[in-house]
């Protein structure tokens, strides 16, 4: 899987040959081994010339062969031969030089790039490091601090960047392979002792304790808990601190710990499930390669509060046409402002032009009489949204796919009230929408496969991890929420305190606990929900039935603090207390522990001690269980649609591979176990009885999580 021809006489030219991204597997290794000792021991060719075909030159190591016992040629000698090559090596960089892609170019004499190619070492990110020589190559090649940049974030450069970097010795517009061989001509003969970049010491650094201590400090804090961004800062230590070889052999050393880690299985998982949601498909047959999306030019708004804002700037950045309708004009003046902010800011960040002229402002809905698509994002009210569509589906032209923002409300039921429900569909945006990555593309059960395929293509253009799920109250992501949430809520009752909770959770790696989080987006929003589904009741009635509601436990305290103004940080008070409305800092509040005290009492209950793996079980097992439901009623396709929604939109640790994956770590029997445990301590909790899914599952034997798919289509065909 690597051709080998010799062009222009005298340089011989390695096509790695792997589509779609020429990963470097046990063939391609084999091949480039082969080739390069051809080329070598071939006395008319003078320099060897290593590309890839198809635009790209190399995606990496074959993610795939991680999972199973790696057999071939070693990546480490192979790069190493190159390296001692006695014929210049150019590696001809096109498309993406990542991970071992790069560090085989690192092994190369000289490195040419096409001006579009993205050059990386994104090892970090599936839980790794640069383990073929890249942690001590590069630092040699660009010094230790921005070396520890590129590896310990795992971020892809430019080929200018790279440039500027000294990654690379030439950027070319034209072909680059034409250009690499016309170089590697013109440096055959050449000694190469200057070029083998593992012979170099590291540049020297001032305080180079001092930069490590301050990186491993930042690292530590943002890694929450993930631990291959911390041997990556200790193996660029290695680099700068040892000879070439030791450094190697503490390469090697720190590799072999994260490679067998749960936390390089959870991130390897998260990478190809975010690609495998892409391949989405509904209950009634409907794929996402057998149905056509339609193409979008021109797109609407309506409603230009904070969510409609942050959708038209996520579209205005992608291109398209935006109409943004406001029927306020006050309204639209102060989100015209406010629009033309972010894109500004967005453009600036990018280094690109603002989209200004790309959005028109309109008071009137007749302006959006020709465009493809609407998303409607007015107040989450169910009387005013079906308004809103009963208007669209006057003015719009035929065929114009009808979307609602909404996080909770019955997508059918809004489709029911149009000519036509099978265009549409609910797109969830996640605040700030030009920021949040994930977006939930909702489909009701007369949604057309051409609609969904439509949401999901937006989905994609604007840069999001767009999972479609079927309809149902809160989709995928809130629906989980709810028991987490609740389990939380009782915690406090029992004995626990809002820090308490927080501190297991964001232990657990969750950048915010529930309470934090929850003073944050504003208590008063799930209050407001509650009311609206009848479970407040005011007063004071106490005891065990002034918390038994609609036949189950209910926690009032939410409520309680509503009641009191107590909605977050806009108020400076909720569970915890602000220095001023709207400030960030939590501090803990004497009030609320006197108030928790006082609850108890009221209601007769004993506060007994709560440690943090009660917290954990109760709160995760209770929203893991929630996603056994969901895939058993198919609103979510597979597992790897809950665990992308939870990664990417509600603060789940990638390093922890998404509740579902989390789920199958830690064991499906343990789960159950502790769920029948906790079941039995609060009968009064439905959301702690297991699913019969995880049931069936574990008395299947507890497939692994792949094969999970598989079982619940044989059990459903069993039923
Ligand atoms: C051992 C020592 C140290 C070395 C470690 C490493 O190198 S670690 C590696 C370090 N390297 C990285 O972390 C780079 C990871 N890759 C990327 O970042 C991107 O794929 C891209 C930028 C190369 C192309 O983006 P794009 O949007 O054009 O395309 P796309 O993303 O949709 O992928 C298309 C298909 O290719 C598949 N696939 C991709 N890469 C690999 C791989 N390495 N392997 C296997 N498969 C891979 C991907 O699953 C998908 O398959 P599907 O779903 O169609 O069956």
């Amino acid at each position: 899987m690597a051709e080998y021809n010799r062009v222009s006489e005298c340089v011989g030219v390695i096509t790695l040959r792997n589509p779609p991204v020429n990963a470097l597997s046990a063939a391609v290794r084999q091949g480039i081994v082969d080739a390069v000792q051809r080329a070598l021991s071939d006395p008319n060719v003078k320099s060897v010339v290593i590309c890839g075909q198809n635009g790209i030159f190399c995606g990496g190591a074959d993610i795939k062969e991680f999972g199973s016992n790696m057999t071939g040629h070693p990546l480490i000698p192979m790069i190493h031969a190159i390296e001692s090559a006695n014929k210049p090596v150019v590696a001809a960089i096109e498309g993406s030089a990542l991970g071992g892609g790069l560090e085989l170019a690192l092994g190369c004499h000289y490195r040419i790039a096409h001006s579009k190619a993205r050059l990386g070492l994104p090892e970090v990110s599936l839980g790794l490091l640069p383990a073929a020589g890249g942690s001590q190559r590069l630092p040699r090649l660009i010094g230790v601090p921005a070396a520890l940049n590129l590896i310990t974030t795992g971020r892809h450069v430019t080929a200018a960047e790279a440039l500027q970097l000294g990654i690379v010795d030439q950027v070319t517009d034209h072909n680059t392979v034409d250009a690499a061989v016309k170089f590697a001509l013109s440096v055959a003969g050449r000694s190469l002792d200057p070029r083998r970049i593992s012979t170099h010491p590291c540049p020297q650094q001032p305080d180079l304790d001092a930069l490590f201590e301050e990186v491993m400090q930042k690292v530590r804090q943002s890694a929450r808990g993930a631990i291959a961004p911390i041997a990556c800062v200790q193996a660029v230590r290695a680099a700068a601190t040892l000879p070439y070889a030791q450094g190697m052999e503490r390469e090697r050393e720190l590799m072999a710990t994260l490679f067998t880690s749960g936390q390089a299985r959870a991130l390897q998982y998260c990478f190809f499930a975010e690609r495998a949601v892409g391949r989405w498909r509904m209950p009634s047959g409907a794929r996402w390669d057998t149905s056509k999306s339609r193409p979008v030019h021109k797109a609407a708004v309506i409603g230009l509060g904070t969510m409609g804002r942050g959708i038209t700037v996520a579209l205005a950045q992608t291109g398209l046409s935006v109409i943004a309708v406001e029927t306020q004009e006050k309204q639209l003046m102060e989100a015209k402002q406010a629009i033309s902010g972010m894109l500004e800011r967005g453009a600036k960040r990018r280094g690109v032009a603002p989209a200004l002229d790309g959005v028109i402002y309109s008071q009137n809905i007749q302006a959006v009489a020709d465009v493809d698509l609407v998303i409607e994002a007015v107040f989450e009210d169910i009387a005013l949204k079906t308004k809103v569509f009963q208007q669209l589906s006057a003015v719009c032209k035929p065929g114009t796919l009808l979307c609602t923002n909404t996080s909770a409300l019955d997508v059918d039921q809004l489709a029911s009230e149009t000519p036509n429900p099978e265009l549409v569909v609910g797109m969830h945006f996640f605040a700030p929408a030009h920021v949040m990555k994930l977006l939930e593309v909702v489909y009701g059960p007369r949604s057309s496969p051409q609609a969904v395929a439509t949401a999901m293509q937006l989905g994609k253009k604007m840069g999001k991890a767009s999972v479609a799920v079927g309809n149902c109250r809160g989709f995928v992501g809130n629906r989980m929420l709810k028991p987490y949430i609740e389990e939380a809520f009782f915690l406090l009752e029992e004995g626990a305190t809002p820090e308490l909770v927080d501190q297991a959770l964001e232990e657990f790696g969750f950048p915010m606990g529930v309470f934090r989080m929850s003073d944050l987006s504003g208590l008063d929003v799930g209050w407001r929900v509650r009311k609206g589904d009848g479970l407040v009741e005011p007063g004071t009635a106490s005891g065990r039935f002034a918390r038994i509601r609609q036949g189950r436990r209910y926690s009032p305290l939410g409520d309680l603090l509503c009641e009191e103004g107590r909605f977050g940080q806009k108020t400076g008070r909720g569970w915890y207390q602000y220095d001023k409305p709207g400030s960030r800092v939590a501090r803990s509040d004497p009030w609320l522990h006197s108030f928790l005290g006082a609850y108890r009492a009221q209601h007769g209950l004993v506060a007994r001690r709560i440690d943090h793996q009660e917290v954990l079980e109760r709160c995760l097992y209770a929203l893991i269980n929630e996603g056994f439901h969901i895939l058993d009623d198919g609103i979510a396709a597979g597992p790897e649609d809950i665990d992308v929604i939870y990664v990417s939109g509600y603060g789940w640790p990638r390093h922890r591979g998404g509740p579902m994956f989390y789920a199958n770590m830690v064991g499906l029997a343990k789960v159950l176990e502790r769920l029948e445990h906790y079941q039995q301590l609060h009968p009064e909790v439905p959301h702690l009885q297991p699913s019969s899914l995880l049931r069936r599952l574990v008395a299947s034997g507890s497939p692994p999580i792949h094969k999970w798919g598989e079982a619940i289509k044989k059990l459903h065909s069993q039923l």
